[in-house]
C-alpha cells in the first residue's frame, strides 16, 4: 500500500521551511548563537519577495509548495510533462520548458518521482545554465539532483545553497554534502509530522477495508493503471471478466496453456489491463491446475500470481465484433471459449465454444451450467427436473447447438446443489457456480 496524499502538506511545508532557511542561512546563524557568539555580520540574507522559484514536478506537493511560496511574493514557474500550463496556471504557476526555466530561477525545488527521466535531472550542464548562486531544494528523492554536480557547484559558488531532505543512499555513505556549510540537510523528515503519520495510518486502514470489500484498489502499489478499474463505468466489465475467468476455471481448462482475451467495442478500448486481471482473478481462484483454487484473488494479486506461474496472457482489442452487436469479451484457454457482455451493470454470458445463448444468461448469484445433447425439448426437461426438486428457478437459457451438443445456464434462488442433482441424469456434464 502507499498513501500518496497523506503526507503532501507535511512534505510541502518542509520544502518551504528549507527555502526560508536557505534565504537567511538560519541553521548556521543558530549554530553561532549556540556557540555563544553574537555574529550579525556574517548573516546577510536575501528576501524571497520578488524572487523566482522554479518547481520541477507540479503534482500534489509541487502545487502546495507553489501556493505557499506565492504568499512570500515569489514568482512561481514550473515544468511537468503531464500537468499542462492551463492547469498549472490555476494555481499560479507559469508552465515552461526546462530550457527556458533554468536561466530565470533564483531557487529550484524538485517534486518528481525518481525515474530514469528525472535521475540527475539537475546536473553539471543545468547548473551552468542557471544564474550564479542559484539555490536548490530536494525534498523528493535522492538522485534527482546529481550529488557530485551539486558539490562541485557549491564549491564553485554557482550554487548558493542547497536544502536536502533525501539522498541517493539513506543514510548517506559519506556526509560531505550534509556537512557542507552551504547545505541544510535533514534526515528524510518530509513526512515526519504527527498529522501526516495519522493521516497515512487512517488512509492505509481505509484502503485495506476498501480492498477487502472489493471497492477500490487505490493505493495498492503497482496498481496505478488499475485505479480507475472500479469506477461505475468499468465495474460491470471487471465483474464480467471475473465471471468469465471463473467459468473457464470450472470448465477445467489449464491456465498454464495460456490465456487469450479478445475485447470488441469502443467502451473496452482501454480495458485490456483490468479485464485480463479480472479474468485471471476468477480463473486462478477456480482452477485445479495451479494450486491456488479457493484463493480470493484481486486485480493486483491475480496478475502477480499469473506472472509467477508463468501464465501467458494475450490481449487484443478490436472496434466491433462481426456477429454480435455491442461490446463483447471472448476468453479462450485450451480451445474452450466463453464470451460475455455487460448490460445494465450486469455481466451476461453470450456464448460457450461458439454456441450462442438466447436470451443471454445472467452471470450472478447461484448458477448451474450444463452441457447436454442437442434436444429441442431440453429447456422444458431441465426446468421440470429442477422444479421437481423444489429449487426455485430465476432464469434458464440454452445455447444454440454445435456438433450435437448445447449448453445451458440455470439461475437459481436456492443453493444450486439441489438442482444439480436433479438434472444429472439428463445432461452430459454440469457444475454449479456461486458468482
Ligand atoms: N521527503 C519526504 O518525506 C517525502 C517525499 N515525497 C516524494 O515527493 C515526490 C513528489 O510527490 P507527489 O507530489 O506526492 O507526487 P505526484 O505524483 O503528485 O507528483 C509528481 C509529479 O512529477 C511529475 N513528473 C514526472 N516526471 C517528470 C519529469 N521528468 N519532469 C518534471 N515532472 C515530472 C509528474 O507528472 C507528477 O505531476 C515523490 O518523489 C515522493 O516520493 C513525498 C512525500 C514525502
Ligand atoms: O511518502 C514518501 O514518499 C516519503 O518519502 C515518506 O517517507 P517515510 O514514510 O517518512 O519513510
Amino acid at each position: 500500500m502507499n498513501t500518496p496524499g497523506g503526507n503532501t502538506l507535511s512534505a510541502a511545508e518542509h520544502t518551504c521551511a528549507l527555502i526560508c532557511c536557505l534565504s537567511r542561512d538560519i541553521p548556521n546563524a543558530v549554530a553561532t548563537m549556540r556557540a555563544g557568539k553574537w555574529d550579525r555580520k556574517n548573516f546577510m540574507g536575501s528576501e524571497l519577495y520578488g524572487k523566482t522559484l522554479g518547481i520541477i514536478g507540479l503534482g500534489r506537493i509541487g502545487k502546495e509548495v507553489a501556493l505557499r511560496m506565492q504568499s512570500f511574493g515569489m514568482t512561481t514557474i514550473g515544468y511537468d510533462p503531464i500537468i499542462p500550463g492551463t492547469v498549472s496556471a490555476e494555481f499560479g504557476v507559469e508552465w515552461m520548458e526546462l530550457e527556458h526555466l533554468w536561466p530565470r530561477v533564483d531557487y529550484i525545488t524538485v517534486h518528481t518521482p525518481l525515474i530514469p527521466q528525472t535521475t540527475n535531472l539537475i546536473n553539471d550542464a543545468v547548473f551552468a545554465k542557471c544564474k550564479a548562486r542559484v539555490r536548490v531544494v530536494n525534498c523528493a528523492r535522492g538522485g534527482i539532483i546529481d550529488e557530485d554536480a551539486l558539490l562541485k557547484a557549491l564549491e564553485s559558488g554557482q550554487c548558493g545553497g542547497a536544502g536536502l531532505d533525501v539522498y541517493i543512499n539513506e543514510p548517506p555513505t559519506d556526509y560531505k554534502l550534509a556537512q557542507h556549510p552551504k547545505v541544510i540537510a535533514t534526515p528524510h523528515l518530509g513526512a515526519s509530522t504527527v498529522e501526516a503519520q495519522k493521516r497515512v495510518a487512517v488512509e492505509i486502514a481505509e484502503q485495506f477495508v476498501d480492498l477487502m470489500k472489493g471497492k477500490s484498489l487505490f493505493g495498492a502499489i503497482n496498481a496505478q493503471a488499475m485505479n480507475n478499474a472500479l469506477s461505475p463505468d468499468t465495474r460491470p466489465w471487471v465483474e464480467l471478466g471475473r465471471c468469465l475467468g471463473t467459468l473457464l476455471g470450472k470448465l477445467g481448462v489449464n491456465p498454464k496453456h495460456g490465456v487469450s482475451l479478445l475485447a470488441y467495442g469502443q467502451v473496452l478500448k482501454n480495458a485490456g489491463q483490468y479485464l485480463s486481471a479480472a479474468v485471471l482473478a476468477g480463473l486462478l481462484g477456480n482452477s485445479t491446475h495451479c494450486g491456488c483454487e479457493g484463493l480470493n484473488l484481486n486485480l493486483v494479486s491475480a496478475p502477480a500470481l499469473a506472472k509467477k506461474l508463468g501464465i501467458q496472457v494475450q490481449v487484443s482489442m478490436h472496434d466491433i465484433a462481426t456477429n454480435f452487436h455491442g461490446p463483447l469479451v471472448l476468453v479462450t484457454i485450451d480451445n474452450q471459449t466463453v464470451g460475455g457482455t455487460a448490460s445494465g451493470g450486469q455481466p451476461l454470458l453470450e456464448s460457450i465454444n461458439g454456441t450462442q445463448f438466447s436470451p443471454l444468461a445472467a452471470l450472478s448469484g447461484q448458477v448451474i451450467v450444463f452441457k447436454a445433447s442437442a434436444d429441442p425439448g431440453l429447456l422444458a426437461t431441465i426446468a421440470g427436473l429442477i422444479a421437481g426438486k423444489g429449487a426455485h428457478i430465476q432464469g434458464l437459457s440454452v445455447s444454440g447447438h454445435k456438433g450435437g451438443t448445447q449448453w445451458g445456464v440455470v439461475n437459481l434462488q436456492t443453493a444450486p446443489e439441489v438442482g444439480l442433482h436433479g438434472i444429472s441424469a439428463a445432461v452430459q456434464s454440469a457444475f454449479s457456480i456461486s458468482f
